[in-house]
């Protein structure tokens, strides 16, 4: 099984990957973007925030995915358990907002990078404002982060709008709840 934790920057993603891979020992652990030798790059190029055009940034973000559906989840698909932090849920959420490309566009682009392969459950670790502005104030930002608590919101509304389009199962969780409780709530609903 395929599945991706999604959410907002600092909603606890690399936290719940962390418990995960202690449940899951066997698992194949992932992340977009960065996971290959050119996601790396790719990763820390977008996130010095120096593309101007957002749809340079856009095919940066898929470029990365389409090495990571490539290298990482297409040979392991069959095999393995498979936790991603983010996904092509990310990729949608992200470049809807922009409103510089259509639906339509951002659906097939996608689609067409990852050869169709998208995870079989997501889930959405969802943060109140208070909680992310605390959470932002407390670490220091990337280019990505600096555009603020409204931006990071609105990205939280589109990830919901995003797995609606890709036609994802996303279960949504209280990411404002204890860390173990919600290693709770994830494992129960992947044991159900
Ligand atoms: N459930 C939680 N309650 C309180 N703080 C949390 C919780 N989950 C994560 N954190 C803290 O929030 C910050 C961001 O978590 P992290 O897992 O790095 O988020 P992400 O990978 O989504 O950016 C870290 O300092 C982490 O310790
Ligand atoms: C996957 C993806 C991420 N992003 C953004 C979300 C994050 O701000 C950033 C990825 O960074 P990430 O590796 O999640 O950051 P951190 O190490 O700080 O947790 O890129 C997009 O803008 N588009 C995309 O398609």
């Amino acid at each position: 099984m395929y599945i991706a934790i999604e959410g907002i920057d600092t909603a606890g993603k690399s936290t719940q990957i962390a418990l995960l891979s202690r449940n899951y020992p066997e698992a194949v652990i992932t992340k977009e973007p960065g996971a290959t030798a050119i996601g790396k790059e790719i990763r820390e190029l977008v996130l010095s925030a120096k593309a101007k055009s957002k749809k340079a940034e856009f095919l940066l973000f898929l470029a990365d995915r389409a090495e990571h559906i490539k290298e990482v989840i297409e040979p392991n698909l069959k095999k393995r358990m498979i936790i991603s932090d983010r996904s092509v849920v990310s990729g949608v959420a992200y470049a809807l907002i922009q409103e510089e490309i259509s639906e339509t566009a951002i659906v097939h682009l996608n689609r067409f990078a990852t050869n169709g392969i998208y995870p079989q459950k997501v889930f959405l670790l969802r943060l109140s404002k208070e909680e992310l502005e605390f959470r932002l104030s407390q670490k220091e930002l990337d280019g990505i982060e600096l555009r603020g608590s409204d931006y990071l919101l609105k990205i939280q509304g589109a990830i919901i709008k995003a797995a609606e389009l890709l036609d994802i199962e996303l279960i949504e969780i209280d990411a404002t709840q204890s860390i173990e409780t919600i290693n709770k709530e994830i494992l129960s609903t992947l044991n159900s």
